[in-house]
């Protein structure tokens, strides 16, 4: 990203921080639609609107900081990647990125499988009526009680992440009478490239089994040779926010040649693999993320190209995009408090929310646009910094970014593409209340995550 003189005289932010900004965009009323859920524009009178809900109104009934969803923007997302893999292949939404009931309604109808990764998100997944076959539960630690759950009900698949959990799996699923079917993680050595912190097919992190030095040969051995255990499959995920296709494609051939690799060995060709998620989206407009119909185009050639050059029977593919589907279609939208110019760095401006709706920030060093939305100006541009209002100075929403100078509390800033990992990372740091998350659609808006009270922090404190 390039970095520019602050337009309004001298700054030293390029030599006393480390932040990173563009020049200011050249109108600063202008809503990129790369970073902005589909049905969000301005009206007339210059108030943005999201699903036909102008957002002061929205602020007026739901109050702020509250995420606004495009449920129509979502429901196209779904639909985008399940008809871009077709009939071949599966997708199954990552619920981590954000899940609530209506989202795993709107998933069914769409046609979308679901993983989990918690038995929280498989209880709001069976309560919002997902049938448990098109489910897949992940976790690299996943208590018995989970497993024994999800046995239970009926789950399509367990990815298995470790040696004790091929055997813990197969114990439980025998002594229920079941026989699981069950993917194995690999990690196939790439360096996705990515924030370190979500990164995860290189060896030395927590996820997976390792393909190299045999390691994964002997884990599918082992679950072979397991009567509670129907391995149908091989499963990589190289991490998240990446847009490069060069990890998918390393990824895939080393999952072929495992497979391979397994016929060879035991007569058997895995019918699955599992190419995870990870596709990046757009937070600013420097941000170029590839469609649907673009991914599953390249996924599948480089699985079919190497299926056939390994005499295999192309397998079921099947994907986990999370954020690339949820991430965009959301915004977060917050009140202007304090406004307290730095001179000669930049202008904080405080909103109601912070770190504990919006995490990405100080964990990832993320980085996020923000527009003024209830109204317009013609204003200079003012070079800011969006920070939140908890004890913390790392308490950063958007790290550098630019308002107009006659930006004033009681104004209505938004941060868009707060869809994924925001309100599923939201926590209650410094007793704050959980924001709402409301669905907007054809100019109608009903919370599907209500906002939190000072109740609810009570109803937990039993001492
Ligand atoms: C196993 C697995 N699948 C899918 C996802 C979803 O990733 P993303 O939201 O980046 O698509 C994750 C998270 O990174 C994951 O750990
Ligand atoms: N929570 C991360 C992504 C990790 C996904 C889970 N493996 C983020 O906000 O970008």
């Amino acid at each position: 990203m390039s970095r520019s003189a602050h337009p309004a005289g001298p700054r030293h932010a390029d030599v006393l921080t480390e932040g990173h900004y563009s020049a200011p965009p050249a109108d600063l009323n202008a809503l990129d639609p790369k970073v902005w859920a589909h049905t969000v524009s301005r009206t007339d009178d210059g108030v943005v609107s999201v699903g036909g809900m102008e957002v002061t109104r929205l602020a007026e009934e739901f109050g702020t900081p509250a995420y606004f969803i495009d449920e129509t923007d979502f429901r196209e997302r779904a639909r985008a990647w399940r008809t871009a893999f077709g009939h071949d292949a599966d997708v199954f939404y990552a619920g981590k990125a954000f899940l609530s009931r209506a989202v795993v309604r709107w998933l069914h109808e769409e046609g979308l499988n679901l993983d989990v990764c918690s038995g929280g998100e498989l209880a709001t997944a069976l309560s919002a009526g997902m049938p448990a076959d098109r489910i897949a539960f992940h976790g690299n630690n996943k208590s018995e009680e989970e497993i024994t759950t999800a046995i239970v009900s009926g789950i399509g698949r367990i990815v298995l992440d470790s040696f004790q959990e091929i055997v813990r799996v197969a114990h439980i699923a025998q002594s229920l009478g079941k026989r699981q079917r069950v993917q194995i993680r690999v990690t196939v050595g790439v360096e996705a490239h990515t924030h370190e912190f979500i990164a995860t097919a290189h060896e030395d992190q927590k996820f997976g089994i390792a393909l190299a030095d045999g390691q994964a040969a002997e884990a599918v051995r082992r679950a072979l040779a397991l009567d509670g255990l129907e391995l149908v499959g091989i499963h990589s995920h190289i991490g998240s926010q990446i847009f490069d296709m060069a990890g998918f494609e390393v990824a895939a051939r080393r999952v072929v040649s495992l497979l391979a690799a397994v016929r060879d060995e035991h007569g058997v060709e895995l019918p699955e693999i599992d190419l995870g998620g990870g596709l990046g989206i757009a937070y600013t407009s420097d941000d170029d993320p590839r469609e649907p119909h673009e991914i599953a185009k390249a996924l599948g050639e480089i699985v079919t190209r190497e299926c056939e050059a390994a005499k295999l029977r192309t397998p079921r593919i099947s994907v986990e995009p999370g954020r690339a589907i949820v991430g965009p279609t959301a915004f977060t939208l917050y009140e202007v408090g304090t406004i307290k110019p730095l001179d000669g760095l930049r202008t904080y401006v405080s909103v109601d929310g912070g770190m504990s709706d919006n995490i990405r920030t100080a964990l990832y060093d993320a980085e996020y646009s923000v527009a003024l939305v209830s109204r317009t100006s013609d204003a200079e541009p003012m070079l800011v910094r969006v920070v939140g209002k908890h004890c913390e100075s790392g308490d950063i929403v958007v790290k550098d970014a630019f308002l107009p100078s006659d930006l004033a509390p009681g104004d209505l800033i938004a941060v868009p593409a707060t869809g994924a990992y925001c309100r599923s990372m939201a926590s209650n740091y410094n007793h704050a209340l959980r924001p709402p998350v409301v669905a907007v659609r054809d100019g109608e808006a009903r919370v599907i995550v209500r906002r939190e009270t000072e109740e609810d922090l009570l109803r937990l404190d039993v001492g």
